[in-house]
């Protein structure tokens, strides 16, 4: 006879009352005393909690009388005790082949699915893919992306690829530079066959036209052979659109603010009745306070989108809560997908916060990084347009080949500074936050946040300029004591993707959610950027920018103004 015969014996007729609600509190202590010689009841209440979680105990309570038959050990009058296990009684399973078969399978894909840190929710989401080639589509489609260099899926396309091929609604959160545009191009292109003179069928929505054009290219690059008629509303175009100027196109690139103008018109210029495909690229910076409107355009731009079967598409490497609400009021059944952790920065890029005292100590450590190497092509951030220009005229006279681009340029001239960045016309490109969403340019290899960023997300696309597509790029981050209310945020996010930070800066005293708010909507106060002695300066207006004076003959330095961008 061994212990739990015992054990029966002695209980034979008594009942345990397992729902009690006076026993729950022992549960709590005993998990902490292992080595306590315990009561049957007791101890088999420990076992129980150390194969559960908090969350299944409702589910645990109803499941004890099987849990009881696996009592590993027990302690027994005294010293007595049992370590023979006795084994839970197998229940003949009920599952069919076919069932058991597609059991394992899910459970495969789970583990791709984790092994990918894709994380996935919805119903029935299809399978991601491994290799392009498994995609149902046809074959050209397989060699543009070929052509383009793509030769294997990045996470984020082998899922997001899948969800809309089968034509469902798509959330997805992917790192910056890791792809996003082809994941919703190949299906749309595949979706949209070729050309069909219905007007619009597919619309895309940017919050740059720099972006908007860069996608374009990207349409017409993986759709080639097609002969899509893919457009981007230009703003000369505007006065000239009338209602069947858009029948011959099939494909719309567009920022919200042209898009709405044309729909506004009465009667509307621009029909978006054939549309199946509604994108919206940036989707959080679309619907960032502040830029309130959106919410009312991106209504107006559904309802245009009158087609019964329209399927929207959201991407963005950061999701905000408005998003999410957003979608779930909107899109129907739809499957959200985010790689990796939500709203971080890429790991590619070797990051490092930068103590610079003051603003003059701004310029005197970047031109340290200049005196020490840079490898061009370089970022450079700051918080306004009158700053880029600021920034502009002192490195202009370090002879470094430099250029800036900000939204109070003219279209041309913004077209012309991209363009010749691109061609490494440019070394060292100043911008404002305009170009710090999607904008790609191959083989960034440093970003300088001049101004420090006033929020996380600000920070992830900006740092995110750099490596792209695999490659691996640096971002150093200046600060003044001015920075601190967002420090210890920025310096988890860098903590966060693999990049260290002194310790201190991660404890620093929490911000009220207000001071952070505040600092979002505007950036702090800042000196001018500015070497040259106040003689050689007058003010030219009350905004605080100011002119150099001509020099005099003869001193002026050696300079390389670049002219390609004008
Ligand atoms: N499968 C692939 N293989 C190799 N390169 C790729 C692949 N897909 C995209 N790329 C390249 O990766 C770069 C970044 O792509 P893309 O601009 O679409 O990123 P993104 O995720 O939209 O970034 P962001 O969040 O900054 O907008 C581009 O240069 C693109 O050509």
């Amino acid at each position: 006879m061994d212990s739990f015969d015992i054990f029966k014996k002695l209980t034979k007729g008594v009942k345990f009352k397992r729902n009690s609600t006076n026993v729950r509190p022992n549960k709590r202590i005993i998990h902490n005393s292992t080595n306590e010689t315990l009561s049957p009841l007791i101890k088999e209440e420990k076992i129980d909690l150390d194969s559960t979680s908090e969350e299944d105990e409702t589910k645990h309570e109803s499941d004890n009388k099987t849990t009881d038959e696996n009592v590993e050990s027990l302690t027994l009058l005294g010293n007595i005790t049992s370590d023979k296990r006795r084994l839970k009684r197998k229940r003949p399973s009920k599952l069919s082949e076919a069932e058991r078969s597609r059991t394992v399978h899910e459970q495969e894909v789970n583990r791709t699915r984790n092994q990918l840190r894709l994380n996935v929710t919805g119903k029935n989401v299809p399978e991601p893919i491994a290799l392009f080639d498994q995609l149902s589509v046809n074959t050209d489609l397989i060699e543009n992306l070929s052509r383009a260099g793509y030769d294997e899926p990045t996470t984020v396309q082998k899922q997001a690829i899948t969800v809309m091929l089968e034509g469902r609604q798509l959330l997805a959160c992917a790192p910056t530079g890791s792809g996003k545009t082809a994941a919703f191009l190949v299906p749309v292109i595949h979706h949209l066959k070729g050309p069909q003179r219905k007007g619009f069928r597919a619309v895309i929505v940017c919050p740059t036209r720099e972006l908007a054009k860069q996608t374009q290219r990207e349409c017409v690059r993986l759709s080639f052979g097609r002969g899509f008629r893919i457009h981007i509303i230009h703003k000369k175009a505007l006065t000239q659109y009338a209602p069947n100027s858009s029948q011959k196109f099939d494909i719309l690139v567009t920022t919200p603010n042209r898009l709405c103008y044309l729909l506004k018109q009465e009667p509307p210029v621009i029909s978006l009745a054939n549309v199946e495909w509604l994108i919206i690229d940036e989707a959080d910076k679309l619907f960032e306070t502040g830029l309130n409107s959106f919410r009312e355009q991106l209504e107006e731009i559904l309802q245009a989108c009158s087609n019964k079967n329209r399927k929207i598409g959201m991407f963005s490497a950061t999701l905000t809560p408005s998003v999410g609400e957003w979608c779930k009021e909107n899109m129907r059944d739809f499957i959200q997908i985010i790689v990796g952790q939500k709203n971080s920065a890429t790991d590619l890029v070797d990051q490092q916060l930068l103590f610079v005292g003051n603003e003059a100590g701004k310029l005197l450590a970047f031109r340290e990084i200049v005196r020490n190497g840079i490898q061009p092509p370089v970022l450079i951030f700051v918080q306004s347009k009158d700053r880029a220009q600021q920034l502009f005229s002192e490195l202009i006279f370090d002879g470094i080949n430099v250029d800036a681009i900000h939204s109070d340029r003219t279209q041309t001239q913004r077209d012309n500074t991209v363009r010749c960045f691109r061609e490494g016309k440019i070394w060292v490109l100043i911008c404002t936050e305009l170009m710090a969403r999607g904008i790609d340019f191959k083989g960034v290899n440093l970003v300088v946040n001049y101004d420090f960023p006033t929020s996380a997300i600000s920070y992830i696309h900006r740092v995110g300029r750099a490596g792209r597509a695999g490659r691996s790029g640096k971002a150093i981050t200046f600060f003044t004591l001015e920075d601190t209310v967002n420090l210890r945020t920025i310096a988890h996010v860098i903590r966060q993707s693999g990049c260290e930070v002194p310790e201190y800066m991660l404890t620093i005293k929490r911000r009220s959610k207000r001071k952070l708010k505040k600092l979002k909507s505007r950036a702090p106060r800042r000196d001018l950027i500015n070497t040259t002695p106040a003689y050689q300066l007058e003010k030219i207006s009350n905004k605080g920018r100011y002119v150099k004076l001509p020099k005099e003959k003869g001193k002026k330095k050696n300079v390389v103004i670049n002219k390609n961008s004008e």
